[in-house]
């Protein structure tokens, strides 16, 4: 292993594992920290997913380390800790707490921290993250179910997170190129903020800052920061050329789509597969929380559906969403949903399921916890930042697509399949 990941979210972990795969690394992505010995087989970089997006920051904290051990001792050289796009956070954590303990785990002096994805449209400029052509506060994340993000300004939120100095490197240096950009990481090692938000607008950006970082112990950012990580280890002789992820040998079996996600995207996806004419049903919290609504009525609803993809959505607009943790809470209004997809894809898996795509992060987080999947192989991309991806390990193989809220066009849930032989 030559480069080792930790990511916040299920999604999250896919989206980096499939960059890494892109840009030439035989990558694996396991679920959770395995236990010592597990055997990656040839894996040059390892993800491990973890679903400490929004638990308590110490737990996160804790988590995050011995994700780092695992891989420090499976021979990483340098650490990724890979979270959203949209810096989905709180001031009470998670990114700013648990990168500080990595860097003091690996002695790092200086940090980065770039959400940056142009492919997805996320960009940063002056250290204020843009999504499309809107700041982060003005996005629909300002409504997230669970991180609303309320400030654009990534310094300002990330400082709020730590006590570690937050700066910035500016685009000015960025187009620079490398040099400049190192010379620039070496001065705060010196003497300056040992946490710094770096801009990029572009793909060539996230390059150049790969290259710069290629001493670098610890790189934090969304998966963006790691495409041009691979050219370092392929320019040392480590690693071998590029290649698309294979095509993957999919089991026979049934699909289903489960949304739990209420982001934008999702919700445009919803829409676009109702009118597609796909079988739907819409799941609420506050049903399933006075029992009107149960795993056992959602599982017949499937398997009434017939042979193509039935889809199950809990996926709602901001008052719709702000209405159910009014009444119930926020943790409970998601946990309940969740928990019901966990139970509904466990029954299907029983029933001869093999098909999975699963919208929203902690949504995907609930579901391969209940399949009990260890390990993921990426498969194709169906759009950028979410692979098709096959349970590795089990005597029963499901393809999952775990698609992070807010990635995929309109008609993802239609297209996803035909990637599927
Ligand atoms: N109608 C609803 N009301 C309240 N909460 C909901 C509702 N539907 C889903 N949820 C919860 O909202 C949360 C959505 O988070 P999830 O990470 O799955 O999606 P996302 O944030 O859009 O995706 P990502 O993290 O990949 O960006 C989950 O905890 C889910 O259970
Ligand atoms: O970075 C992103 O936007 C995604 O990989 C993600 O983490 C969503 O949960």
């Amino acid at each position: 292993m030559l480069l080792g990941a930790i990511a916040d979210d299920l999604t999250g972990a896919t989206d980096l594992a499939l960059m890494l795969a892109r840009e030439g690394m035989k990558t694996v992505q396991v679920v959770g920290t395995p236990p010592s010995g597990f055997d990656t087989g040839d894996a040059e970089a390892v993800v491990v997913a973890l679903k400490s997006r929004t638990i308590p920051a110490a737990e996160a904290v804790s988590l995050s380390l011995e994700a780092a051990h695992w891989l420090l001792a499976g021979g990483a050289r340098q650490l990724i800790f890979k979270y959203c796009s949209t810096f989905d956070s709180t001031p009470e954590g998670n990114i700013g707490p648990v990168s500080e303990a990595l860097m003091e785990l690996l002695g790092a002096e200086v940090t980065i921290a770039c959400p940056a994805f142009p492919a997805n449209k996320r960009t940063v400029y002056r250290g204020h993250l843009f999504v499309g052509d809107l700041l982060l506060s003005d996005s629909p994340m300002k409504d997230h179910p669970l991180t609303p993000m309320r400030d654009a300004n990534l310094v300002r939120v990330l400082q709020a997170q730590t006590k570690v100095p937050v700066g910035l490197v500016a685009r000015d240096v960025v187009s620079e190129g490398p040099q400049a950009i190192r010379s620039s990481f070496a001065a705060a090692a010196s003497d300056g903020p040992r946490m710094l938000i770096v801009d990029a607008i572009e793909n060539d950006d996230l390059r150049a800052i790969g290259e710069a970082a290629s001493d670098m112990k610890l790189i934090t950012g969304g998966s963006g920061i790691a495409i041009g990580l691979p050219e370092n280890f392929r320019r040392a002789g480590l690693i071998g050329g590029r290649g698309a992820p294979a095509r993957l040998a999919t089991p026979a079996g049934r699909p289903v789509i489960l949304a739990g996600s209420c982001s934008a995207a999702t919700r445009r996806q919803v829409a676009a597969a109702i009118a597609a004419g796909l079988p739907a049903r819409k799941i609420d919290p506050l049903a399933i929380a006075d029992g009107s609504e149960t795993p056992a009525e959602v599982l017949a609803f499937i398997q009434a559906a017939g042979e193509g993809p039935a889809l199950v959505y809990a996926s709602a607009d901001p008052a719709a969403v702000a209405d159910a943790q009014e009444k119930l809470g926020r943790e409970r209004a998601g946990s309940i949903v969740e928990h019901l997809f966990a139970e509904v894809a466990t029954a299907l898996r029983d029933r001869g399921y093999t098909r999975f795509l699963v919208a929203g992060g902690e949504t995907s987080g609930a579901v391969v916890q209940a399949l009990d999947v260890k390990a993921l192989m990426i498969g194709p991309e169906i759009d950028p930042g979410v692979p098709w991806t096959l349970s590795l390990g089990d005597e029963a193989p499901v393809a999952l697509a775990l698609k992070s809220g807010n990635f995929g066009t309109d008609d993802f849930f239609l297209k996803a399949w035909t990637l599927l032989s």
